[in-house]
């Protein structure tokens, strides 16, 4: 709905009401059309003022009737119509304005924003473009290069970024309302045409063809394979290149690719499922909205390592004082400088000042004392992490959260060390910790909602992405890799080399494939685990570690190369070379061939020749399966959990969805049907059998996946 009113006599002023975003909903766009023609035709009217509700502009088309049928007045010609207004139509910006609600108060004659405002036009994070002629107005007004910067990435800016860039006239800290009831009441009856951003021609520029070559190289870089950012690139250029009319069209074209495209609507669902993770569910029925958390003002991290650090930084850069603890006296020194410098950087690009004196480092517990709330990430050893959390509970003031940043020990195990399990919950973040997005938040057995709910806002509030999950070996995340990464080393054994591999994986849109992956972050690191499990261990009498353990096919490649000294990255050579330990690209090795002819030949293995699909479907397919089993135990509680976890956290292509859309939109039917076949080949790999869920779900027809939670509740007692 639009309202509209008359204001000091003169001056329209119409009212978008579509809380919480004022989305160009079909009634928002009746409203808006219905408005303007009276404003139009009020002879006492001189000029227009358009505002949001609730002090918010407008969050731009409403994404959830992109899926539906498509009714009321559409946005474009409502635009035009109200660019052609002959009386002054000002954009009264407060809370934000993005994709159609910018196109919106581009298409006014002037925009006045509140300085808290933020503006930009983000269709492309949604496989879209600007296709309300912001793709056509930006950069006439802005000029090509900030354009395509903003068209292009989808960053919101600030007010003030927005009036340098020149995209608002005037930002005030008053109430915007009345500052633009004022100025439109100045500027009526003035002549428009040098206000129609329609009638600029496109800023020249010096080489323009450089510049969108430049433009497409990049964007092909930054996100492989997404086909958005490549239509944004072309709007742009027919923008600079094409009278406004022709680049109408080019945009409206460019636009129908998009809108019916896979990765649009990988992109939208993605949307949506960041937003249902928030409302969190545990198996006692407790959940997000009726739990109220405890307060949190005063944090520790235990253990300043890779991963504390991080952790240190993001709970400083989110306002909270942290006490950092250290056992290790050089590792406490060169933290304290590590953690100065990552938020001397952060500030930077933030633009305000470092927060340094809320951080108290210490070598002991003592200062722990008082905190609301802890995190431990000492090294990964049960032992150690028991020790700690019976130190923590004997130092701790009553009633202080513990947490633990573990990657996929056992939650119960450690909360029966203490008084207060149900105070305990796992916190894992992903390296670095202050970057990554992504915070699984796991319950125990005996975890209570409001600890789980603390946790919880506190990754909000940290900026994090946070999925609650239960305890399992590995968590959600990282028993999903266990198949995935086992997949690998098998390919490796039947003849592939770690480039095929990670090259297949690539070209899926993965940033780097499993053994690229492994070297960065050192390969030594699951050799460790598999140690502690009794795995990595040659058999007495053989002398070899055994290729089948438990019953199931087990490859020790990965702990040869490990014997060998090759850790990845940090020693300069593990599944690739690199110039030096440190060295960054990856080159293949021909070491790495030989020891793989001569670990097949030992073994008795024939070399095949593996073709992409083959790798994609192995890898992937038995990822899958293992995300259906953790649905069937209730692990993740749906779907969108699981792929906010890939995207967020294992950086899955985001314009795919995440594993289980994927699986969805590739049909569950073929993904059953393949996981049957590489598993009658491989039926010592358990993993590749099709899991009870998947099974169920085929059985009654391959439901979509948006109502797979609904017949999991129902499945659940039969599975
Ligand atoms: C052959 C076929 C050819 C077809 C051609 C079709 C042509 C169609 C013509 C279209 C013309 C193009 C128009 C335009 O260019 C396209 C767009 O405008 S796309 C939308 C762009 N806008 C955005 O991307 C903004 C998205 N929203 C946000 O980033 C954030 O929500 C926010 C606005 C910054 C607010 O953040 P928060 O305060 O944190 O709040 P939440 O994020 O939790 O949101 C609260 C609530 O609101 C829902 N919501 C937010 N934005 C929208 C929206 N634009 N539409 C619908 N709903 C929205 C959000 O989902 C939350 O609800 P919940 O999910 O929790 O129920
Ligand atoms: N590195 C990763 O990518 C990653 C990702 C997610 C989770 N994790 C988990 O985070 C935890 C920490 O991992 P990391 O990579 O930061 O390890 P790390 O080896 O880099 O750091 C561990 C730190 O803990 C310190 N420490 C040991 N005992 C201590 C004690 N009693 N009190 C205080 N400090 C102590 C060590 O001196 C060391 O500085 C582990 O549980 C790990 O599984 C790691």
């Amino acid at each position: 709905m639009a309202q509209f009113s008359r204001v000091s006599g003169s001056v329209g002023l119409i009212t978008l009401q579509n809380p919480p975003v004022n989305a160009l909903s079909a009634a928002v766009r009746q409203g808006i059309v219905d408005t303007v023609n009276k404003a139009l035709q009020e002879p006492e009217v001189k000029s227009v003022v358009i505002c949001g509700q609730n002090k918010v502009f407008c969050g731009g088309a409403d994404i959830k009737s992109f899926r539906g049928v498509m009714t009321g007045p559409p946005l474009i010609p409502m635009i035009h119509a109200i660019e052609a207004s002959t009386k002054p139509v000002v954009a009264a910006i407060e809370g934000i304005a993005l994709g159609g609600g910018l196109e919106l108060a581009l298409a006014c004659h002037y925009r006045i924003s509140h300085t808290k405002a933020r503006l930009g036009l983000p269709e492309v994070t949604l496989g879209l473009l600007p296709a309300a002629a912001g793709s056509q107005r930006l950069p006439r007004l802005i000029g090509i290069t900030a354009a395509l910067d903003l068209i292009t990435t989808g960053r919101h800016v600030t007010a003030a970024e927005a009036l340098q860039l020149g995209i608002v006239d005037h930002v005030t800290d008053q109430n915007t309302v009345d500052v633009a009831l004022k100025f439109a009441s100045s500027v009526a009856g003035k002549p428009l045409d040098a206000r129609r951003i329609s009638l600029y021609p496109c800023p020249p520029s010096d080489d323009t063809d450089a510049l969108f070559e430049e433009a497409m190289q990049r964007v092909r870089r930054s996100a492989r394979g997404a086909i958005a950012p490549v239509a944004c690139v072309q709007a742009v250029r027919a923008a600079a290149t094409l009278p406004y009319a022709q680049g109408l069209e080019r945009e409206k074209e460019l636009m129908a690719t998009l809108f019916t495209s896979g990765q649009a609507r990988a992109l939208q669902y993605s949307f949506f499922a960041q937003r249902a993770v928030g409302r969190w569910s545990m198996p006692s029925g407790a959940q997000w909205d009726t739990v109220e958390p405890l307060p949190v003002q005063k944090t520790a991290v235990i253990g300043l390592g890779t991963m504390g650090r991080g952790i240190v930084v993001a709970l400083t850069q989110a306002g909270f004082s942290v006490v950092a603890v250290e056992t290790h006296e050089k590792q406490l020194t060169q933290a304290k400088q590590a953690i100065e410098e990552m938020l001397i950087r952060g500030a930077k690009r933030r633009g305000v000042t470092p927060e340094h004196d809320t951080i108290t480092y210490s070598h002991s517990m003592e200062p722990v004392a008082n905190v609301d709330l802890v995190i431990e990430a000492v090294f990964e050893d049960m032992v150690l992490k028991e020790k700690v959390f019976q130190q923590l509970s004997a130092v701790c003031k009553p009633g202080t959260l513990l947490c633990t940043n573990t990657s996929g020990l056992d939650i119960d195990h450690l909360a029966s060390k203490t008084p207060n399990p149900e105070l305990v919950v796992g916190m894992h973040f992903f390296a670095p910790a202050h970057v990554m997005k992504l915070l699984e938040v796991v319950y125990g057995r005996q975890s209570s909602p409001r600890a789980v709910a603390t946790a919880m806002q506190l990754g909000k509030k940290m900026g994090k992405v946070s999925v609650a999950v239960g305890n399992c070996l590995g968590f959600v995340g990282n028993r999903m890799l266990k198949p995935y990464m086992n997949q690998a080393f098998f390919l490796l054994e039947e003849g592939a080399s770690p480039e095929l591999v990670d090259q297949a994986l690539e070209e899926f849109g993965f940033i780097m494939g499993p053994f690229r992956m492994s070297d960065l972050s050192g390969i030594d690191v699951g050799w460790r685990i598999r140690k502690e499990e009794g795995l990595a261990v040659p058999d007495q009498r053989t002398g070899q570690i055994p290729r089948m353990q438990k019953g199931c096919r087990y490859s020790p490649v990965g702990d040869l190369i490990c014997e060998q000294g090759r850790f990845g990255q940090k020693t300069g050579q593990g599944w690739y070379r690199y110039d030096k330990p440190g060295g960054r690209v990856a080159r293949p090795d021909p070491w790495m061939q030989t020891f793989l002819n001569q670990y097949r030949a030992t073994h008795g293995l024939v070399p095949r020749r593996i073709d992409p699909k083959e790798v994609l479907e192995r890898c992937l397919y038995a990822l899958i399966n293992e995300g259906f089993q953790t649905l069937e135990e209730g692990i993740a509680a749906a779907p969108e959990d699981i792929d906010v976890i890939y995207v967020f956290g294992y950086s899955w292509p985001q314009h795919r969805g995440g594993p289980m859309f994927y699986a969805d939109m590739v049909g569950l039917e073929k993904i059953m049907d393949r996981l049957e076949h590489y598993h009658q080949a491989h039926p010592d790999v358990p993993s590749l059998q099709p899991c009870n869920l998947l099974r169920k779900l085929v059985a009654i027809g391959s439901p979509p996946i948006h109502k797979w939670s609904q017949v999991m509740k129902t499945l659940r007692s039969q599975l």
